[in-house]
């Protein structure tokens, strides 16, 4: 095995240190070697072992200067984004440099998630995990996943005007398809929100950051409240219920679809208790009429809701028909049992009436501002590329911010 020569411990070897000390898989219940030294890894999917096949053990992942970086397109919580060229095959990626910073573990609990969860899912409307890369060091492994030329949130920050109403319909279809899909699979994101969300040139949307989601499973277990960004979580994660559940992707849904009928973000808030408070002001405060559990919830035995007894989303929204009002307020229910499901959100008449949502095809494709450096008119002269970059030694922003400002300003079609 090539890299294994080069002193690159392989990944399943990577994965099954990450899985001894994470699930504690050291003995198993005979008293024998852990499963994982014996050619064996726990599933994510079943939770039971799975068998490493012979020619897999020492791990047939490629090495990442196979892929030859062109710039910088996004930096999260839980790794770098570049666009990337496959030199094998002359395709641009996305390559996401998993986060490594506070770990002596092995891979982080987050990239694990993301890689597990992403293997299991196909589907048009979750962005596809091509192959996991590696890279010198220990610390050096990669997702590459299909490229997608816009992110949402930097979509909607730069565009000239406003998604139209049939756009946006267009867009909540196939973000409700891939969450109707995520859900079936039992799959919760849990951190939807614009910038979460992937579009292709050919209007084709993608659900993208699978860092914090999991697996669920009936009866439904205790999950930590602290998930989701704050402006797209729900109430019961704001007062600390103790189970979660898809609805918490369906709350961060309906942000969405009010973010882009409104071109801003619907519920900004600056802290948990102003988060909680700018929810009140539009939709009123909850009750255990309309939410059984409401008043025992964890959170406010520190504190009371303000009364406000009116529903203000004909306010904010005036011109939205009474379909769109209605499938905002099922997104919107307090009680996420009575909270809408994916699918019922796609049987709603909003879809079926004028405007109707545009077919993906027809949606425009717009500049590509991640890969534009800002305020440059006139690009500098274009850098040496003959080289596969190797991510040891290259200086990544200073390339990055030079490739990216070549990168030509697309017009709207
Ligand atoms: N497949 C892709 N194609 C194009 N751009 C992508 C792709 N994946 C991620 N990005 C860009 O990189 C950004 C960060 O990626 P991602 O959200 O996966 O990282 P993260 O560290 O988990 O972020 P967060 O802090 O939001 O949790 C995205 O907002 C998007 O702009």
């Amino acid at each position: 095995m090539e890299e294994f020569e080069r002193g690159i411990p392989p990944l399943s070897k990577r994965f099954k240190r990450s899985i001894e000390k994470k699930d504690g898989n050291k003995e198993n219940e005979n008293g024998g070697p852990p499963l994982a030294k014996r050619g064996f890894l726990m599933s994510f999917v079943t939770g039971e072992p799975m068998e490493i096949p012979e020619k897999d053990i020492l791990g047939r992942c490629r090495f990442v200067a196979e892929f030859e970086k062109l710039n910088r397109i996004g930096e999260g919580t839980y790794g770098i984004v570049y666009r990337a060229r496959d030199t094998k095959t002359d395709s641009i990626v996305a390559l996401k440099k998993v986060r490594m910073e506070m770990e002596r573990d092995g891979l982080p609990l987050s990239g694990l998630r993301e890689i597990s969860v992403l293997l299991a899912c196909s589907h048009e409307n979750i962005v596809h995990l091509k192959e996991v890369v590696v890279g010198r060091s220990l610390e050096s492994i990669f997702l590459v996943m299909e490229y997608c030329e816009q992110d949402l949130a930097s979509l909607l920050d730069n565009m000239q005007a406003p998604f139209t109403e049939a756009q946006v319909k267009c867009i909540m279809i196939q973000v409700l398809k891939g969450l109707k899909y995520l859900h079936n699979n039992f799959i919760v994101h849990r951190d939807l929100k614009v910038s979460n969300l992937l579009m292709t040139d050919k209007g084709c949307v993608k659900i993208a950051d699978f860092g914090l989601a999991r697996w669920f499973g009936l009866p439904v277990q205790p999950m930590t409240p602290k998930v989701v960004t704050l402006w797209y979580r729900s109430p019961e994660l704001l007062l600390q219920a103790k189970t979660q559940t898809t609805s918490v992707d369906v709350w961060a849904a309906g942000c969405i679809l009010g973010e882009l009928l409104g071109h801003c973000p619907l519920l900004p808030g600056r802290s948990e208790l102003h988060q909680l408070e700018l929810i009140v002001d539009l939709l009123g405060t909850p009750s255990d009429n309309i939410w059984p559990e409401y008043s025992s919830l964890p959170a406010l035995a520190n504190f009371t809701l303000k009364n406000q007894p009116y529903n203000n989303l004909k306010q904010r929204f005036p011109w939205l028909s009474a379909a769109g009002l209605r499938l905002l307020n099922f997104l919107f229910m307090y009680d996420p049992k009575k909270r809408a499901t994916a699918e019922e959100c796609l049987q709603s008449s909003y879809f079926k009436e004028p405007p109707l949502p545009c077919d993906p095809k027809m949606m425009p494709t717009f500049p590509q501002h991640r890969n534009m450096k800002k305020g440059s008119a006139n690009p500098p002269p274009p850098p040496n590329l003959d080289s596969g970059l190797n991510d040891q030694t290259m200086n990544l922003p200073a390339i990055n911010d030079l490739l990216g400002s070549l990168v030509k300003k697309r017009t709207y079609d």
